[in-house]
């Protein structure tokens, strides 16, 4: 039997541009990863680094007007970027489900959340009437919705946030689709549902042996259930690794700041190494040099690279730029 390919998504020099008073600015900048089979690969850093940008070019639901993606979004070797609607409404929600942060915007206020999810399936597969029914019912039970047949008559504000979201998520596998997008898929939610949701998540990837591409700003969401990890900044992706080099040896001072941020490190005194500012916005990216430069002037302009690129320091551990190798945190004592 012909064992389907593990690479799922091959992203190669992504290039994401919005229009702002008439000229495109890269939000998603020469952007390569790759989401394999049974993977979930997240994508984090702070707001505004360019994590939904790169959700959104690959389910291809953007402004055509105001936004120009370039470069390739492999799914199984078709190449999304550039594909043409009809093709790409074959795909989304039924090869690529999504999930997206606020389950209310994702569902229409109007109609039962069963006939949404039904809806999918009527869209996407020839089932008839009553088989997307008894679908409905056999996800609203793998998503741990309480009383299914009662549930699927509700609205969407009858529900809870935490039950809305699960919806989403019956809705996203319905098809049983090989890559998951999920963009921050329990921010709106409180932490004991969020810890309920990523559980979900996770035993979805291992059943239905899809990808999943994670994107948020929680680093506990991170340790909890990535393989892979993609450090985002101002656009760039600063560093790739598996999880537990990114949490036990990161390298680039973005992600070490990031890991330092975090409530709970058991090292009270990495608290107080956290770099200050903000991600800047895409009209004052600096677009030549190392980005993160004005964010940590005390390191001296000579330890950055003209040009920063990504380094491969270890297998599959990439770091962009060679500044980590003599950066220090400006309040560690020097000499350290
Ligand atoms: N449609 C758009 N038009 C213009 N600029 C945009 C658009 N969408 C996003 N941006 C800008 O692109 C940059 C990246 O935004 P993006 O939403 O991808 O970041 P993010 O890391 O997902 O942050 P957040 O979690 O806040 O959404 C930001 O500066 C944002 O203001």
């Amino acid at each position: 039997m012909e064992r389907p390919s593990d690479l799922l998504l091959d992203i190669q020099h992504l290039h994401t541009a919005y229009r702002l008073q008439g000229k495109f600015y890269d939000a998603a900048d020469d952007i390569n990863i790759t989401l394999k089979r049974d993977e979930i690969l997240s994508v984090v850093g702070e707001s505004g680094c360019g994590k939904s940008t790169i959700a959104s070019s690959i389910i291809g639901l953007y402004d055509h007007k105001n936004t120009k993606v370039t470069g390739d979004i492999l799914y199984n070797e078709l190449n999304l970027v550039g594909l043409n609607e009809s093709l790409f409404d074959k795909i989304r929600g039924n090869k690529i489900g999504m999930i997206f942060q606020d389950p209310l915007a994702s569902l229409n206020p109007l109609m039962r959340v069963g006939d949404q999810v039904a809806e999918t399936l009527y869209y996407h597969t020839d089932m008839n009437e009553k088989q997307r029914h008894a679908r409905v019912i056999e996800l609203f039970n793998q998503v741990g919705m309480p009383k299914p047949e009662e549930t699927y008559a509700m609205y969407p504000f009858e529900l809870s946030g935490g039950l809305r979201q699960r919806i989403v998520i019956a809705m996203a596998i319905a098809c049983k689709p090989e890559v998951i997008i999920a963009d921050e898929p329990t921010t709106a939610l409180d932490v004991t549902i969020q810890a309920q949701i990523l559980d979900l998540l996770e035993d979805i990837q291992r059943q239905s042996h899809s990808g999943i591409i994670l994107i948020t700003h929680d680093l506990g969401v991170v340790a909890e259930t990535a393989d892979q990890v993609a450090v985002m900044y101002a656009g760039q992706i600063v560093e790739k690794a598996d999880v537990k080099t990114i949490f036990e040896h990161p390298l680039h001072p973005y992600t070490r700041s990031l890991l330092n941020s975090m409530p709970q490190t058991e090292d009270e005194e990495d608290d107080l190494h956290v770099i200050q500012g903000t991600v800047p916005s895409l009209q004052n990216m600096p677009r030549e040099g190392d980005r993160f430069a004005a964010r940590i002037p005390w390191i001296p302009a000579s330890a950055h690279e003209a040009e920063p690129t990504m380094h491969e320091v270890d297998p599959g551990h990439w770091v962009r730029c060679t500044c980590w190798k003599t950066f220090h945190f400006q309040d560690e004592a020097s000499g350290e």
